[in-house]
């Protein structure tokens, strides 16, 4: 494949990650990267070790809250301002974590700039851009598909690839496919880890059954070095606790987050999770989204990982035997490389897809073989 140049919006936990991983990839450029205070383009190729040097530790997660927080870049006129409020926590606010006031974030690099309108700068910019990374935070459930329709009002002829997490999300997406199609999008939804890796790695070994009784996904995270980084995700992963929705979780401080970790000794543990592997699977014909379960256990005081990560896959073959295949991850693979590794493969095969003619959205297991 000839030279993708690709740009990441949202220079968080994983954006950063994927920046950092698109290095060890051969054939990708990345041009263009955004947050919510900041934007850096080079069409010739960011300097990527620059960029993470200056973004370290200073992600600019948060604190969420008033327009004098946000990026300003959403919402439009027309549009509700809590918008705004869509990253995941505090990040800045938090010890040991550089400070650098409205410097946070990309603009801390010399390649970046300030701006009002990080997104929207990215999209002006996007007719020189093969892809595009969505690693917004999915606090506002329609605000990934927002920013999706915004490529396309902009008539962007390329690929859009988010690692969001939420079943929901995906028919918000469906919902603007001929949009999406119109423009010459290939948008490729869920493309992380869970879903998206474990997704894929549930189509392939669906490949042996006729018939798919049960998926089981059980996922096992250790977080200690990257927790200061990966607190957008935490915050959004609290959403799926008992007695916690995705606007309990939004609202709370960083303090009763550190309270409830706390209170659960550092791990997390989740249960039927409102993860879109349920949906991803169903549209690709491989079983009934009720038939797919996900949960696991976060542990942010440990880099091991408190549980292996296991998909399984139960199901009757053509000559009726009932069986179970399991994928399995070793535990010294990371979160970000279990995200980043597969976002961007993704990312590659949206690419292929995209310059064959073929638009619209794309789950994980609509890219492996068919069921
Ligand atoms: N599928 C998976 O396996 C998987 C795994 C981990 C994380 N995730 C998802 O990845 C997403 C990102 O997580 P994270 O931990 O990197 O979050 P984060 O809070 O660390 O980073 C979010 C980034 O988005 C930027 N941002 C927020 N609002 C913006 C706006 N209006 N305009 C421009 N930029 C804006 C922030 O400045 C920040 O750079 C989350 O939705 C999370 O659920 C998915």
């Amino acid at each position: 494949m000839d030279d993708v140049r690709f740009a990441v919006l949202g220079t968080g936990g994983i954006g950063r990650r994927t920046l950092e991983v698109s290095q060890h990839k051969d054939g990708l450029t990345a041009v263009a990267a955004c947050d919510r205070n900041g934007v850096a383009v080079n069409h010739g190729g960011l300097d990527v070790d620059e960029l993470l040097e200056a973004t370290e530790g200073n992600i600019a997660s948060g604190p969420q809250g008033g327009p004098e927080q946000s990026s300003g870049d959403e919402p439009r006129d027309s549009e509700p301002r809590d918008d705004v409020a869509t990253d995941g926590g505090a990040a800045a606010a938090t010890e040991g974590v550089k400070q650098h006031g409205d410097q946070a974030g990309v603009v801390a690099s010399e390649q970046g700039r300030p701006t009002e309108t990080p997104i929207d700068d990215v999209i002006a910019e996007s007719d020189a851009i093969d892809a595009v990374l969505i690693a917004l935070p999915n606090l506002e459930h329609d605000f990934i598909p927002r920013v999706a329709e915004r490529f396309a009002e902009a008539d962007y002829e390329g690929v859009l690839v988010d690692v969001l997490k939420r079943s929901r999300v995906i028919g918000m997406l469906d919902d603007r496919e001929e949009q999406l199609t119109e423009s010459g999008i290939t948008f490729v939804c869920g493309a992380g880890a869970t879903p998206g890796f474990l997704t894929g790695a549930a189509a392939l070994a669906a490949q042996s059954f006729v018939e798919v009784e049960e998926v089981e996904i059980w996922w096992g995270v250790g977080l200690k070095s990257g927790y200061e980084d990966n607190r957008g995700t935490v915050r959004e992963d609290i959403a799926h606790l008992d007695g916690y929705d995705i606007e309990t979780a939004r609202e709370m401080s960083e303090a009763e987050i550190e309270e409830l970790i706390d209170d659960h000794d550092g791990v997390l543990e989740f249960h039927d999770m409102e993860h879109a592997d349920d949906v991803l699977l169903e549209r690709a014909g491989i079983c009934d989204a009720e038939d797919v379960h996900v949960g696991g256990v976060l542990d942010v005081r440990s880099d091991e990982k408190p549980t292996t990560t296991t998909v399984s896959v139960t199901g009757t073959t053509f000559d009726g035997e009932t069986g179970t295949n399991t994928f399995q991850l070793d535990d010294v693979t990371s979160m970000e490389a279990n995200v980043n590794g597969p976002a961007l493969g993704y990312l590659k095969a949206g690419v292929r897809n995209n310059r064959a003619g073929h638009y619209g959205v794309f789950g994980p297991a609509d890219l492996m073989p068919g069921f």
